[in-house]
C-alpha cells in the first residue's frame, strides 16, 4: 500500500534537488550586482527568486489546488531588468520546458498565500541563510506541506552540509525528508538511498553541544552564553546559518538548537521553521518556543503566537526550558 503523502514526498524531493543544483550553480558564479537588499535590511539573490520559482513551479504543476506560502515576490525583480534576465536564464536551465519570463514571475509570486488554520499550503523558503549562502557557508533549501496547521512533509536540501559534522572532509551535501509518524531520513543529492537518522541520546544538558545562529542579530548570543553556563556545557556553540540548525538536531550532532529573540516585535517567519521542527520530531526530539509552547503554524505566514525557539533531543528538553526562562526572566 502507498504511504501517506508519497505524492507529496516524491515530488517534493525532485523539486528541492533541482533548486539546490540552481543555488550551487549561482554560487559559482555569484558576483555582488546579482543581491538586492529588501524593504526590511536582509540580502536576496538571484537564486532565491530562481528557487522559489523552480519550485513553486513543480509543486504547482503537480499540485494545482494547493497555495504556496514562498519568502519572496517578484517586486523587485519587475523593476530591474538585468537580474530578471539572470533569474529566466536559470530557472530555464533546471526545468524540463524552457518558460517564458511572465511565466517565471509569476511562479514566484504563487507564494503570496496568507496561510492559515485551515486545509493544506506548501510553504518554502527558496534560500534559508541568504547570508550564510554569500559567504559559502550553510544554506537550505526547506519546503513543507502544512496541513489543517500541522506540518506534514518536509524536504530540506542542505547543499553544503558535511554528512559528518566533525569531519568538514567528509563527504557534504544533505538532504533530509521528513513525513509526519514515517521518520525522517538523510540521503545525498545524488543517491536516493535513505537512512533513517535520529536524535543524540544525551541524558543531561553538560554531554552535549548547543547551536545557534551565525548572526547576532537573529539570537540573541550573549544570553545563549549564560544559559550554556548555567547548563553547564563546556563545549563550544556550533554557530551555523540556515535551518541547517535543526538538521544537526536530527541526525544528534548535537542535543540543542537555541534561538532567542534579539527584539520584542519580530515574529518569526513559517517557512524558517515548519520543516525543521518536524524533522526535529520525526527524530524523537522536541521543539517549543522559549515559553514551552508549541510551534504554532495555523497562524498565518508568521508564528506570532510564539517566541523564539529551543529544539532538542526531547530528553533535555525541560532542563533546557528551565535554563532559558532562569536567564531571561531573572
Ligand atoms: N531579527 C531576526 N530575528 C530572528 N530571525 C531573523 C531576524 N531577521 C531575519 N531573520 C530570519 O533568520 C533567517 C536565517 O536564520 P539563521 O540566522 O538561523 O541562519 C532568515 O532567513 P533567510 O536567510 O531565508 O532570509 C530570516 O528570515
Ligand atoms: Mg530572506
Ligand atoms: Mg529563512
Ligand atoms: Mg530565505
Amino acid at each position: 500500500m502507498l504511504k501517506l503523502y508519497a505524492g507529496e514526498r516524491a515530488k517534493g524531493i525532485e523539486a528541492v534537488i533541482k533548486a539546490s543544483k540552481l543555488c550551487q550553480a549561482v554560487f559559482n558564479k555569484l558576483v555582488k550586482s546579482q543581491t538586492l537588499v529588501k524593504e526590511d535590511a536582509s540580502p536576496v539573490t538571484v537564486a532565491d527568486f530562481g528557487a522559489q520559482a523552480v519550485v513553486n513551479h513543480i509543486i504547482h504543476q503537480a499540485f494545482p489546488n494547493d497555495p504556496i506560502v514562498g519568502e519572496e515576490d517578484s517586486k523587485d525583480l519587475r523593476e530591474n531588468q538585468s537580474l530578471c534576465d539572470k533569474v529566466v536564464e536559470l530557472t530555464n536551465s533546471v526545468v524540463e520546458t524552457p518558460l517564458s519570463t511572465k511565466q517565471i514571475l509569476d511562479a514566484i509570486d504563487l507564494g503570496n498565500y496568507k496561510g492559515g488554520p485551515q486545509g493544506r499550503f506548501w510553504t518554502l523558503d527558496p534560500i534559508d541563510g541568504t547570508k550564510g549562502f554569500l559567504r559559502g557557508e550553510q544554506f537550505a533549501v526547506c519546503l513543507s506541506l502544512i496541513v489543517n496547521g500541522e506540518v506534514k512533509v518536509a524536504i530540506q536540501g542542505c547543499p553544503n552540509l558535511p554528512r559528518n559534522i566533525n569531519d568538514p572532509n567528509s563527504q557534504r551535501g544533505s538532504l533530509m525528508v521528513a513525513v509526519k509518524h514515517q521518520g525522517v531520513f538523510e540521503r545525498s543529492f545524488e543517491d536516493s538511498k535513505e537512512t533513517r537518522v535520529k536524535v543524540a541520546d544525551a541524558e543531561s544538558p553538560s554531554d552535549t553541544s548547543f547551536c545557534e545562529s551565525v548572526e547576532a542579530a537573529h539570537s540573541n548570543q550573549s544570553d545563549t552564553f549564560k544559559i550554556a553556563e548555567l547548563l553547564n556545557i563546556k563545549n563550544k556553540p556550533i554557530r551555523m546559518d540556515s535551518q541547517c540548525k535543526y538538521a544537526v538536531i536530527a541526525r544528534g550532532d548535537a542535543g540543542i538548537y537555541l534561538r532567542i529573540p534579539t527584539r520584542a516585535d519580530y515574529q518569526e517567519k513559517i517557512w524558517d521553521h515548519a520543516g525543521g521542527s518536524l524533522m526535529v520530531s520525526e527524530a524523537g526530539g522536541k521543539v517549543t518556543d522559549i515559553d514551552g509552547k508549541e510551534l504554532d503554524f495555523s497562524q498565518g505566514r508568521t508564528l506570532k503566537s510564539n517566541r523564539g525557539i529551543i529544539a532538542t533531543n526531547g530528553k533535555i528538553h525541560d532542563q533546557v526550558l528551565n535554563a532559558v526562562k532562569q536567564v531571561l526572566h531573572k
